[in-house]
């Protein structure tokens, strides 16, 4: 360890990272350069818990032997194989793993390197599929206001955040947006699915006749709305998304980048609220986070409608450097049979209602104004300091970065979502001490 702490740079000028005040980061860094199960350790030789399982990917905790392990193999054995025109058996294995624990008629499987690179296929295949059915007038996609789909043009440009949208022009033509389900001061407090809100999925309907379905291709949607502040579906909201879009021939994509692989206590929100897509993007959990990869699952029906042409044809020109390369299909099995023999997929339902009882304890902390939950998701909305908005969350993360505990903050919304071998002795010490912080009228 004591050589890893000695190794960080004192030059941190080079890296323009992500997503980051860099300003201030390159002030006061904060850097990690162990990790184990439940928590990191960081440059200072701090333990820090991660609430957030880094970045809502190390569903199965930090340096897992066993994936550790595969991977270490897998590089010493074939570290790289084409995709195109040829392959490797690990890729083919994990797509039947994959497909065994989907929603049933998910039977097949794209290969990409992220979230965003599975919302760009998804919203591909979308187009093209219509396109072979002879339906190419089809060329609209609708997202959600709030939704986040990654930070690729199609993502952006169906994704409904401001900030990640305002800087780039006119984006993809042909968009629309539904509104989003949040209606402030209604179902506030609320332990999963709200009571109301479901009908602002007819919202959907009123796009359509504004349309006309015959230029619609696709819906996306995360079941749970995560970066944007954790957004729980009203009671019904999904399901009758499902409906409409059956009605008109919209394909219904489910952005599953966050619940994807046991965050609600089922593999998949599909699952959990028991409404069938015709897509699923995931990637972060697939790897536990550990190698960069994502899968996009599609129906038979999807799949087969591009079989069809001289046999010699490439039936869809789409595809990555990377998909399903060896060492992160490699990495991906691993974390299925981890995830497998440890109940991982199912355990968040076992643990909900202790998470939920522990985070709605702060319902009488200063500045508290919502608190919303799912499985292990857990979200504290706080009131904004007048004229400085996420000020507050952004000292909240300060403070429990200080205190050795790591939250994910969004504008004034502190966002949760611990890795699932979380013990009950981990959830009261996150929730001890987001108190001593929120008590303190940051
Ligand atoms: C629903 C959804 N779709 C696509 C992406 C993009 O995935 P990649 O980042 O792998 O390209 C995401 C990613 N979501 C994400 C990524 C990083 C931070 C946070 C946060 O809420 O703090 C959320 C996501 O949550």
């Amino acid at each position: 360890m004591s050589d890893r702490l000695n190794a960080t740079p004192n030059d941190l000028r080079a890296f323009w990272m992500p997503f980051t005040a860099n300003r201030q980061f390159k002030k006061e860094p904060r850097l990690f350069v162990g990790a184990k199960d439940m928590y990191y350790t960081t440059h200072d030789g701090r333990q820090v818990l991660d609430g957030t399982a880094g970045l809502w990917c190390v569903n199965a905790g930090h340096c897992r032997p066993k994936i550790t392990e595969a991977i270490r193999q897998q590089a010493g054995e074939l570290d790289y194989a084409p995709a195109f025109q040829l392959g490797h058996p690990k890729a083919f294995e994990l797509a039947n793993r994959l497909v065994d624990i989907a929603p049933e008629g998910m039977d097949h499987v794209l290969y990409t390197n992220s979230g965003s690179e599975s919302v760009e296929t998804a919203l591909k295949v979308a187009l093209a599929y219509h396109r072979v059915k002879g339906n190419g007038s089809r060329f609209r996609l609708i997202g959600r206001e709030r939704g986040y789909h990654g930070v690729n043009f199609g993502g952006i440009s169906v994704g409904g955040i401001v900030s990640n949208r305002k800087m780039f022009g006119t984006l993809l033509t042909g968009v629309d947006h539904m509104p989003h389900t949040h209606i402030p001061g209604k179902n506030a407090f609320t332990r999963g699915e709200p009571e109301h809100g479901g009908d602002i999925a007819s919202e959907l309907e009123r796009i359509v006749t504004l349309h006309d379905a015959s230029t619609i291709a696709a819906v996306i949607v995360e079941p749970v709305a995560g970066s944007t502040g954790v957004l729980i579906p009203p009671k019904g909201y999904l399901q009758k998304l499902r409906d409409i879009c059956t009605k008109h021939g919209i394909l219904l994509i489910f952005d599953e980048v966050i619940t994807g692989f046991g965050r609600l206590g089922t593999p998949f929100a599909a699952q959990y609220y028991d409404v069938k897509p015709d897509m699923i993007t995931t990637a972060k959990g697939l790897t536990n986070g550990v190698i960069p990869m994502g899968a996009v699952f599609v129906t038979s029906e999807i799949h087969d409608t591009f079989m069809q042409g001289p046999e010699h044809m490439i039936e869809f020109f789409h595809g990555y450097t990377y998909s399903g390369n060896p060492i992160a299909s490699a990495a991906a099995l691993a974390t299925l049979d981890t995830y497998k023999e440890e109940g991982l997929l199912t355990r968040a339902a076992e643990l909900s209602d202790y998470w939920a009882d522990a985070l709605h304890s702060l319902k009488d902390c200063p500045n508290v104004i919502d608190i919303r939950n799912t499985g292990l998701i857990g979200a504290i909305e706080l009131d904004p300091i007048a004229g400085e908005p996420t000020k507050r969350a952004f000292t909240a993360f300060l403070k429990a970065y200080e205190k050795g505990l790591l939250i994910r903050t969004t504008g004034d919304i502190i966002a949760l979502s611990p890795p699932l071998i979380i013990e009950k002795h981990h959830i009261d010490e996150l929730f001890g001490k987001l108190r001593e912080i929120l008590q303190n009228n940051i």
